[in-house]
C-alpha cells in the first residue's frame, strides 16, 4: 500500500463515488447547524417535501445572533436576529435534529458544543455552514465549512460533492517559551504563510509543540487554519485526544469505544507520505503576538513596532497603508504603546475553559483599568458553569469584567455586543477585518492571557511582564 497522509486516509474512508475528473461524493458523519446559514436550507427541504436524511447525525444550536446578557430569557430585540433564531427553533423541532436551544445549559458556539458533547470524533467528516468548522480538525477529523446550498444538500443526502485538496504539513518543533500559547502559534503560522498560503491545501499541524498542547489548544490552532486560506486543519489523534473524548455524552461506549480506538490509532500520516508543501517553525522562536492591521497576517511579536508601508512589497504596500489608516496607527510606534478601551475574551478560537483559566491567572487580585469595557463570554453554558465552579467567574467579576452568557458575542457584530466607531479592542477572536466587531471598530487579535494583561494596563502589553 502506498503511504498516505492523515487527510488521505480520512478522505479514502469517506468517498462514496469518484468521477473521472476527481470530483467525489463524500459521506458526512456529522452536520452541525447554526441559525445564520441554515434557514434557506431547511426551507428548500420543506418546499421539496424532503426530510433530513440523518437527523441523528445533525446537531443544531443558535450562537451568532443570541444576546449574551442574562436578560436574553426575555427574547431578542433585533427583528432580524429574532427571525433567524426562531427559524432554527422551528426547523430543529420539525425536522427532528439534535437541538440545544438558548434555554439549555449546553447551548453555546457550535464549534465548542460539538466537541464538548462528544459529537466530533477522530476520522470523521464534519461539516457546518461556517468557516470555522476547521476547529474540529483538532480531533483528527476532516472538518470544514460549507455554503448554504451545500447545507441543504447535506441535510437531504448526508453527502457532499468535493474535490480533494493538496497536503500541507506545518511542523512546530521543540518547546514553547513561557507566555506563548496556541493562539500565538496559529497567528504566527499565518504571519509566515499569509492569508492565502494555505489556499488549495488541507494542513496537518504536527511537531512536539503541537503534541504538547491540550485539546483546547489544538482547537485554537485548527480554528484559524481557515484564516490562512486552508480548506481544513488537522491534528493526528493521540492519548490527549482519547482522554478528552472518553465519557462525553455522545462518545462511543463499551465495545464500541474499543473498536473506535483501534481505528483511531491508525489515524496518522505515514512516515514517507507525500507532502505538497512543508513549513517548519521552531517553537522557541514564537513570541506572544498581536495583530496591528486588518488582516490576520498583519501579526508581529508584542515587542515590535508598528511597521511602515514601505516594509512591504508589491500590492501589500497599499494594503498596509489602508490598514494603518483604518487602525489609526503610526509607523514606528511601539505596539505596547497602543491604548485600548475594550477587551473581549471569548469566541470559538478562545472561549474554552483553558482560555478562561489563562486569563484569570493574569487577572487574579488585579483590577482592570478605569473606564475599560471588558467582557468574558464563555463559549458554552457548560464552560460558563465550570468556570463558576472553579472560581474563575469571581476573579473576572472582581477585576471588573462583565460575566456573560454563551454565544459568538463580540467576535462579530451580529448581536448587541459591538464596538462603536473608533473603539479599539484587544480580542481573543480570529478576525480583525474592518468593521468585524462593529462599524469602524478596531480589533487587535491576541491570546486570552494577553487580552487580560491589556485590560489591566489599558494598552497592548507583553504578558511576560505580568507573569
Ligand atoms: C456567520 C458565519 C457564516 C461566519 C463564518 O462562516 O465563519 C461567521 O461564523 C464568522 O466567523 O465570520
Ligand atoms: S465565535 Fe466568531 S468565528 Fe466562531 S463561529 Fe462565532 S462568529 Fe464565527
Amino acid at each position: 500500500m502506498s503511504p498516505k497522509t492523515l487527510y488521505d486516509k480520512i478522505w479514502d474512508a469517506h468517498v462514496a463515488h469518484e468521477a473521472e475528473d476527481g470530483t467525489s461524493l463524500l459521506y458526512i458523519d456529522r452536520h452541525l447547524v447554526h441559525e445564520v446559514t441554515s434557514p434557506q436550507a431547511f426551507e428548500g427541504l420543506r418546499m421539496a417535501g424532503r426530510k433530513v436524511r440523518a437527523p441523528e447525525k445533525t446537531i443544531a444550536v443558535p450562537d451568532h445572533n443570541v444576546p449574551t446578557t442574562p436578560d436574553r430569557v426575555n427574547g431578542i430585540d433585533n427583528p432580524e436576529s429574532r427571525i433567524q433564531v426562531e427559524a432554527l427553533d422551528k426547523n430543529a423541532k420539525e425536522f427532528g435534529v439534535h437541538y440545544y436551544p438558548v434555554s439549555d445549559v449546553r447551548q453555546g458556539i457550535v464549534h465548542i458544543v460539538g466537541p464538548e458533547q462528544g459529537w466530533t470524533l477522530p476520522g470523521m467528516t464534519v461539516v457546518c455552514g461556517d468557516s470555522h468548522t476547521a476547529t474540529h480538525g483538532a480531533f483528527g477529523a476532516l472538518a470544514h465549512g460549507i455554503g448554504t446550498s451545500e447545507v441543504e444538500h447535506v441535510l437531504a443526502t448526508q453527502t457532499l460533492i468535493q474535490k480533494k485538496s493538496k497536503n500541507m504539513k506545518v511542523e512546530i518543533t521543540g518547546k514553547l517559551r513561557p507566555g506563548v500559547t496556541a493562539k500565538d502559534i496559529t497567528l504566527s503560522v499565518i504571519g509566515e504563510t499569509g492569508t492565502a498560503g494555505g489556499t488549495g491545501y488541507v494542513i496537518e499541524y504536527c511537531g512536539e509543540a503541537i503534541r504538547d498542547l491540550s485539546m483546547e489548544g489544538r482547537m485554537t490552532v485548527c480554528n484559524m487554519a481557515i484564516e490562512g486560506g486552508a480548506r481544513a486543519g488537522l491534528i493526528a489523534p493521540d492519548e490527549t485526544t482519547f482522554t478528552y473524548i472518553k465519557g462525553r455524552p455522545h462518545a462511543p461506549k463499551g465495545a464500541q469505544w474499543e473498536a473506535a480506538l483501534t481505528w483511531w490509532k491508525t489515524l496518522f500520516s505515514d512516515d514517507d507520505a507525500h507532502w505538497d508543501k512543508v513549513i517548519t517553525i521552531k517553537g522557541e522562536d514564537i513570541a506572544p503576538v498581536v495583530t496591528w492591521g486588518t488582516s490576520p497576517e498583519d501579526v508581529l511579536p508584542i515587542t515590535a513596532k508598528v511597521p511602515a508601508p514601505e516594509d512591504f512589497k508589491g500590492g501589500k504596500v497599499d494594503a498596509a497603508k489602508r490598514s494603518l489608516d483604518y487602525m489609526g496607527l503610526k509607523p514606528g510606534q511601539p505596539l505596547t504603546e497602543i491604548e485600548i478601551d475594550t477587551v473581549f475574551i471569548g469566541s470559538c478560537t478562545n472561549g474554552r475553559i483553558e482560555d478562561l483559566r489563562a486569563a484569570a491567572e493574569i487577572l487574579k487580585g488585579k483590577k482592570i483599568k478605569d473606564g475599560m469595557r471588558a467582557m468574558v463570554v464563555p463559549g458554552s453554558g457548560l464552560v460558563r458553569a465550570q468556570a463558576e465552579e472553579e472560581g474563575l467567574a469571581d476573579i473576572f467579576k472582581e477585576a471588573g469584567f462583565e460575566w456573560r452568557m454563551a454565544g459568538c458575542s463580540m467576535c462579530l457584530a451580529m448581536n448587541p455586543d459591538q464596538l462603536s466607531e473608533g473603539e479599539r479592542c484587544a480580542s481573543t477572536s480570529n478576525r480583525n477585518f474592518e468593521g468585524r466587531q462593529g462599524y469602524k471598530g478596531r480589533t487587535h487579535l491576541v491570546s486570552p492571557a494577553m487580552a487580560a494583561a491589556a485590560a489591566v494596563t489599558g494598552h497592548l502589553t507583553d504578558v511576560r511582564e505580568m507573569m
